[in-house]
């Protein structure tokens, strides 16, 4: 017999109820049942809602006024098996970072018992930062991106978890064939869907198209059909980079992805920092969205995504850490990264004479909230506190004493809000519910 209880937060409650737009409840409650959300409103409304939903097993949590209750942050692009790399070699450009410190830790995920010390620290870690939602990148090997898939669902997790394919431009010992690349993959997805999980799915992971042939890239995109899966992949990072996808493929980047039939309502392509506004006109027409990574942008020196052209173009867009070419696995860092990098946008812009209004710190809120989930296609079902939707949440607590700002007069919500994205930590976050479950 399922737990029948029905929890109820009340207090301070903040959501994006639509993008871009931050809505509040200054005395608000939440109702789940199981994982679900089955109520929010005002909290003088709650006796009606207890008559009329028949809640009779209650058990009531009482926010105090330094917290707010917020939906999980979504990590929309994270290397698992990069984590330890995180801080490490943050002086090179893609191509040659790739090729200096990524290949040689990548590999390293052949060994079962290093893999599973790395995944399970990585889920753990990133659970603490309130991430509710990460879509992954593991390695090559199927078998330990399985040991990172159960981490996640120990752990209570929800996630994307994707088995990377690389046919050339590594290491050999790096490499897989082109029929093993796919044979793999297929064989990599029948395990992740066997083991039945309603947190966690496999995704379809080519690395970029400079790791494939067309060919592979079309059969990687065959899978996806058949799996009804999600698809992720980097696009436009680094102006070498895209030189070279014009010498290999003869066409821009967002081409290349369109002719592999890569680009879907279920994909998610990192960075996008160089497209040109045909290639951004073709992504929004497909409906594949951008995580934007601003923090590894930075670190690898590869440039300044603006979001606010894609936004306006029609693509979804959520954020990303990138680790380890981010320097964090908080989605909190991406947020004010997102911010910097706006600001740095705004200055440009504004010289030329437009007129700029940089991302502020809302803005990001949405888009580490339901914008994460619209950019996974995920938002039926998460990002922010709709009825029937999961409980994905984060209690944020701006008052306790070991962070790292006193808390010296009371805020609004929305002023905790502020001071959450701006000077917040994993300390701040108190607790975190998955599907309804709490985890930290
Ligand atoms: N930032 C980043 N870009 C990539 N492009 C291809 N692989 C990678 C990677 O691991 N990290
Ligand atoms: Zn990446």
């Amino acid at each position: 017999m399922p737990d029948q209880t029905v929890h109820i937060y009340i207090g301070n409650i903040i959501h994006c109820n639509k993008p871009f737009t931050v809505h509040t409840f200054e005395k608000g409650f939440i109702a789940v049942r199981g994982s679900k959300i089955l109520a929010i409103d005002n909290v003088s409304a709650l006796g009606k809602y207890k008559i009329n939903l028949g809640l009779r097993n209650t058990h009531e949590v009482l926010l105090k006024d330094s917290q707010i209750l917020i939906p999980g942050l979504i990590d929309t692009h994270i290397h698992a098996c990069q984590y330890p790399n995180i801080g490490l070699g943050l002086d090179r450009p893609l191509l040659e970072w790739l090729d200096t410190y990524t290949y040689p830790m990548e590999k390293k995920f052949k060994e079962v018992e290093y893999s599973a010390k790395v995944y399970d620290a990585v889920v753990k870690r990133t659970l603490y930062h309130g991430t509710t939602t990460a879509c992954y990148f593991a390695s090559l090997f199927g078998n330990t991106n399985l040991i990172l898939a159960d981490a996640a669902i120990k752990y209570g997790q929800r996630a994307l978890v994707g088995k990377v394919n690389m046919t050339r431009l590594a290491p050999p010992d790096y490499l897989e064939t082109p029929e093993q690349t796919v044979t793999n993959t297929r064989r990599f997805i029948e395990a992740m869907l066997a083991k039945k999980s309603n947190l966690v799915k496999p995704i379809i992971t080519p690395r970029f198209a400079l790791s494939l042939q067309m060919e592979e890239m079309k059969k990687l995109a065959d899978l996806a059909k058949e799996f009804n899966l999600h698809i992720q992949t980097h696009i436009s990072e680094n102006t070498e980079e895209c030189k070279e996808i014009g010498n290999l493929f003869g066409k821009p980047y967002a081409d290349v992805y369109d002719e592999a039939n890569l680009l879907t309502e279920k994909t998610i392509l990192a960075h996008a920092v160089y497209l040109s506004e045909a290639e951004i006109r073709l992504i929004a027409e497909s409906g594949s969205s951008v995580s934007h990574c601003p923090s590894s942008n930075l670190n690898l020196r590869s440039g300044l995504c603006d979001v606010k052209e894609l936004v306006h173009a029609g693509v979804r867009v959520g954020l990303g850490t990138d680790v380890s070419g981010g320097r964090s696995l908080s989605i909190m860092d991406a947020m004010r990264s997102a911010i910097d990098t706006s600001v740095a946008i705004s200055f440009h812009k504004n010289k030329e004479d437009e007129e700029y209004d940089p991302l502020n710190c809302y803005d990001v809120f949405y888009l580490a909230t339901l914008g994460g989930a619209e950019a996974l296609a995920l938002d039926d079902i998460i990002g922010n506190f709709e009825v029937d939707k999961e409980f994905d949440a984060l209690i944020v607590d701006m008052g306790i004493e070991e962070g790292c700002a006193d808390y010296l007069h009371e805020c609004t919500p929305l002023e905790l809000l502020q001071k959450f994205v701006y000077v917040g930590d994993d300390r701040n976050i108190v607790s975190v519910f998955v599907s309804g479950k709490k985890v930290k």
